[in-house]
């Protein structure tokens, strides 16, 4: 274990890569990515699309063999992924999809209980295709959860979710989150979605790191607080899109348009 200048132990983090880069052909999609995740900590990962969000998240998922690298990747034993579309398989009821790959006594038991916790008691003998989208993204929740993960990797969950479910689900993954305190590696579109879960955002920009913003709010997080809206607009601007709330006070006051980039 690392010892800081204080003299404090320092835990080793939970990801870390080290000149990580990913080519297609001649093109470098990730050029020597440096990235330290702490454990327990919420990371969301913006930037534009193509931007490589997910392929850097399918690399430190450590899925994609092409990776080249004389660099270092270290990632956790237990690593639990979802998608946007949640993955259920279609023949296996809701409690075996979440406690498909797991082992040992009590299982039934412990995906009962992750089932609970995202809402969906007494749903364990539904059929996938008896869900609604929202359902179906907590089940992926419990069978990402019921893993105990140390580390989370989520690429873009809620994005085909609508807007109300949306929220829901935000709430709901940060009370997980706050309950187990996995590492998370959270991919979004969406700013606010960003600032609103993470305590650090990322932007990838031309095959790197580009900005890393620490979000220093309590939560649960209000949109309508001012120092949010300032992460937002940093984030928006870092991502080179303009808000009528960024631009300079003269401006005409309209209300502000929020782009998912
Ligand atoms: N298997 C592949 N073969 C060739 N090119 C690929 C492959 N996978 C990804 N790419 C390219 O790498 C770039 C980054 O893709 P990636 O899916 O990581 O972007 P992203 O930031 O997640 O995009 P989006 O936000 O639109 O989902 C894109 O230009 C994409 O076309």
């Amino acid at each position: 274990m690392a010892t800081n200048p204080g003299g404090l132990t320092k835990a080793p983090p939970a990801v870390r890569t080290r000149r990580l880069v990913r080519r297609f052909g001649e093109r470098a999609v990730l050029k020597e990515i440096d990235l330290d995740l702490a454990q327990g900590e919420f990371t969301a990962l913006l930037g534009r699309s193509g931007s490589g969000k997910s392929t850097l998240l399918r690399a430190v998922a450590r899925l994609d063999h092409g990776v080249e690298g004389t660099g270092e990747l270290v990632v956790p034993e237990r690593v639990s992924l979802s998608f946007q579309d949640s993955r259920l398989l279609p023949w296996l009821r809701v409690l075996d999809n979440v406690v498909l790959g797991l082992r040992g006594p009590g299982t039934r038991a412990r995906g009962l209980t992750a089932l609970e916790e995202v809402g969906l008691a007494g749903r364990d003998r539904s059929w996938p295709h008896e869900l609604s989208g929202g359902e179906q993204q907590r089940a992926a929740l419990a069978r990402a959860l019921v893993h105990d993960p140390e580390l989370l990797l989520a690429d873009e969950p809620f994005g085909a979710l609508d807007a109300l479910t949306r929220i829901k689900m935000h709430g709901l993954l940060r009370e997980l989150y706050e309950r187990h305190r996995p590492a998370v590696l959270l991919v979004t579109h969406d700013v606010d979605e960003a600032v609103e879960l993470a305590d650090r955002v990322l932007v990838l920009e031309d095959g790197l790191i580009s900005l890393d913003l620490p979000i220093d709010l309590p939560t649960p997080r209000s949109r309508r607080d001012p120092r949010f809206q300032e992460y937002r607009d940093a984030l928006l601007t870092a991502l080179g899109v303009t808000t009528p709330s960024a631009a300079p006070h003269d401006s005409p006051k309209e209300k502000p348009h929020v782009p998912n980039v």
